[in-house]
Order: structure tokens, then sequence, then C-alpha cells
């Protein structure tokens, strides 16, 4: 336990509770530490070292192709950052799908490694198993349900998941299992608001969405699509804080000019 008294960390406890007070809960992406450190000053409660970190950090099409040596080192930088916030890694593709033996031993890893304080899997029924080793082993767990890019070759697109009544159904009772075996709370990922909000309402851990619309505990983006740093993501539930890429654009074109006409570096910018 942390005898530093400054800054008192947010816990589970913390965000399960924050369901009943009916504070909405903040949660934003980091994978290095110079945005971690940011993310946590500005009161975000959790940040999630997401396998988004394999297009946004790697260039990858998919979160596929990311391991959990590579996850490691993301979350090791983020933590070193978080002061203050709830650090969620997520289990990357292929790490927890197959045996739950292999689940608890990756999340161990991810636990022993980086110091963070709880992973993230995607799916319900088919990976029961492992969710309940995981928890049973001590280690806080958080859901995701609705589109689960690990499962992008089985979907075929980033479409809009559960519209149909029996994946809907589906997702309901994948969100109850989910409470039952002690998952501290649920992403829901671009499903309809009114689903969602039907299952914030009938679980009693908090939902957090993403493209879920507002009826869910929380909300969580990716920190690059919010703060303009990857324009060419545009799907309608990002919403940009900032234009980032066009800044960083017009201030390394400066760069650049001023090097090339030899106004960088002047006399006191040298010894
Ligand atoms: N930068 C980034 N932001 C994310 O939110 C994110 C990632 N990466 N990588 C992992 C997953 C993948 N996610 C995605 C990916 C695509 C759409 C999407 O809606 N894409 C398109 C096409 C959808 C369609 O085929 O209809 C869109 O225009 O909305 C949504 C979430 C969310 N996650
Ligand atoms: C988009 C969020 C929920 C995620 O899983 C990720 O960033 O990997
Ligand atoms: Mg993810």
């Amino acid at each position: 336990m942390s005898v530093n008294k400054e800054i008192k960390r947010i816990t589970t406890e913390t965000i399960r509770n924050m369901k009943f007070t009916g504070e909405k809960i903040s949660m934003l992406t980091a994978y290095d530490f110079t945005i971690s450190t940011l993310v946590d000053a500005a009161g975000t409660e959790i940040i999630l070292v997401g396998d988004s970190a394999a297009n946004v950090m790697a260039g990858h099409e998919t979160t596929l192709p990311i391991t959990l040596d590579q996850m490691i080192y993301h979350a090791q930088c983020v933590v070193r950052g978080a002061k203050r916030a709830l650090v969620v890694v997520d289990l990357p593709f292929g790490t927890y799908q197959s045996d739950p033996q292999k689940a608890l031993e990756s999340s161990v890893r991810i636990m022993k490694e980086s110091g963070a304080h709880a992973i993230k899997l995607e799916g319900g029924k088919e990976i029961e198993e492992s969710i309940r080793r995981i928890v049973n082993a001590g280690i806080p767990v958080m859901g995701h349900l609705g589109l689960t890019p690990q499962s992008i070759y089985q979907f075929g697109s980033y479409k809009v998941r559960a519209k149909e009544d029996s994946e809907a159904e589906k997702l309901i009772s994948d969100a109850k299992l989910l409470e039952e075996l002690g998952c501290f709370s649920l992403v829901m990922e671009k499903i309809p608001a009114d689903l969602a909000a039907k299952v914030t309402a009938e679980v009693s851990i908090p939902t957090i969405g993403i493209g879920a619309g507002s009826g869910c505990d929380g909300q969580v983006l990716v920190v690059h699509d919010m703060l303009g740093l990857n324009n060419e993501f545009k799907p309608k539930f990002v919403r940009r804080y900032l234009n980032l890429e066009d800044q960083i654009h017009e201030a390394i074109g400066k760069y650049v000019a001023d090097v090339k006409s030899g106004d960088f570096p002047n006399t006191n910018e040298q010894y």
C-alpha cells in the first residue's frame, strides 16, 4: 500500500460507487507516459491501455497483431504517469480466448510486470471460465460487449452491433453474466442507445459506453481521436475537442522552413 497521502488513488470500489451516486465516469486511453500524465492530471477516473495501441501506436489495420509483451510495455509507461487514475489494460487477442489457465497467466503477467490495477477482455458467455479464473485470483475485471474489435473478421465490419432482437437479447444476458461473475464494470461499444440504457438500468455494475449513447454510467474515447490527432478516423461517436493534427502539421512545417532558411537556430539558441 502506498503511504503517499497527498493523492488518493481511484479504486474499483470508487468506480462501482459512482453508479449509485450518479456521477458519470470518464475514461480515456493512453499508451505512453506523457499522455498518461496529461490524462491523469485533468481528472479522468480511468485510463485504459487499450489494444487500440495496435492501430494508434503501431499502425496496424486491426487490434489483432499486438502482443502481450507489447501491451505490458505500454502499460508500464502509462502506470508511471498515472498518480490518481485507475489503470486498466486490455488483454490482447489470443491471450485469453483459448483456455482459462492461459487467461489467468496473461492477466497475472500484466498485473505483476506493469503495476496496472485491472484488466479488460472482450466477450461474454464464451469466455465465462476465463473471467471466473481471473476474478478468483483477485484481479479486477472490466468486461467489453457489443462491437468487440478482436472479432472483426467474424463480424466483417465495424457497423453497429445488436440491432436485431436475438443479438440484443444475448448482449443483455452476457451483461448480467459479467455482473454475476464479479466484473467491476462493463464497456459497451457501438450499440443502439436504447439498448445500452436498458442494460445500464438492469445491471448493478457501471456501464461505460463508446458509441452507445448517453444512457451509460460513463464514457470512453481513444485519446488521439478526441484530441484530433487522428483525423482520418471519424465515426460519429467521436467528439473532437482539439485539432492537434492540423496544429502539429503547421508547427512542423514552420520548423522545416526555419531550418532550411537558416532562421533556426538563432544566436540565443546556440552556445
Ligand atoms: N483510433 C481508434 N479509435 C477507436 O475508437 C478504436 C480504435 N482506434 N481501434 C480499436 C477499436 C476499433 N473501433 C472502431 C473502429 C471503427 C469504427 C467505425 O465506426 N468505423 C467506420 C465504418 C463503420 C462501418 O463499416 O459502417 C465509421 O465511419 O464509422 C468504430 C469503432 C473502436 N476502437
Ligand atoms: C475503445 C476502447 C474501449 C478499447 O477497447 C481500446 O481502446 O482498445
Ligand atoms: Mg480494446
